[in-house]
């Protein structure tokens, strides 16, 4: 379903080059959740930020079924990305002006979806959350907060999922909850998931785990 070839990236020039991708080649199958780990600083975000368009490689091909996203252009990517991709981030990004609710019906009104609003409240109600509907991100916790991103993530149902570092900024026993329900409503839908994670328990819930080190994939 999604399929990577050569794909590289650097950062900086000259001296201060850093070459982070070296050639990265990978297939991911639908349905598959699939676990990006490796030490701080060996790419993983940076190449989560390539598979789900926010970044151009500086080489290599990346495609979700017959589309390569490598190759597209601003505007076209921009409507794929908010057809096929959900993005759940360590720092949730809700935004701030608007309501749980109103966060989650963001990308569906967005693609003017028919009944977006029945869609949203069922997906608070999914994540425990219909009773703070109408509050904003300042007046939710952090598992609260990314318990909303998630549902708006999924509200689309993409494609696939990316999750970076999701339990990051929650603490143990929240993130533990948090990532439960993340993989029963991935499990639930059959979408693919891409998690990049430091926990090795977590990258045992999925059904790969890949390594990045030194710029390439074990
Ligand atoms: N915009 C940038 N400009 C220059 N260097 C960058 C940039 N973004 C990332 N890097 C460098 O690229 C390397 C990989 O960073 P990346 O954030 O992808 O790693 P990571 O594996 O996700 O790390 P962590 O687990 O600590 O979040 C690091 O050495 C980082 O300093």
């Amino acid at each position: 379903m999604m399929k990577v070839s050569n794909l590289r990236k650097s950062y900086g020039e000259g001296s201060t080059k850093v070459e982070v991708l070296k050639g990265i080649n990978l297939e991911i199958a639908k349905g598959e959740t699939l676990a990006l780990i490796g030490k701080s600083g060996s790419g993983k975000s940076t190449l989560l930020s390539l598979l789900a368009g926010l970044d151009q490689p500086d080489s290599g091909e990346i495609a979700v079924g017959d589309k390569k996203i490598s190759h597209m252009k601003e505007k076209e990517l921009t409507h794929f990305r908010a057809e096929h991709m959900g993005i759940v981030f360590q720092q949730f990004h809700l935004v701030s002006t608007l309501t749980a609710l109103e966060n989650v019906l963001l990308p569906l009104e967005l693609l003017k979806r028919p009944d977006a609003k029945e869609t949203a409240e069922k997906l608070l109600e999914s994540v425990g959350l219909l009773h703070r509907a109408h509050h904003l991100p300042s007046q939710l916790s952090g598992g609260e907060s990314q318990r909303v991103a998630i549902a708006r993530a999924l509200a689309i149902r993409p494609t696939i999922l990316f999750a970076d570092e999701p339990s990051g900024n929650l603490d143990e026993e929240t993130g533990d909850k948090v990532m439960e329900l993340l993989f029963k409503m991935v499990k639930e839908t059959n979408t693919t998931l891409v998690l990049v994670t430091h926990d090795q328990d977590l990258a045992r819930k999925c059904s790969r785990v890949v390594h990045l080190e030194h710029g390439s994939l074990a």
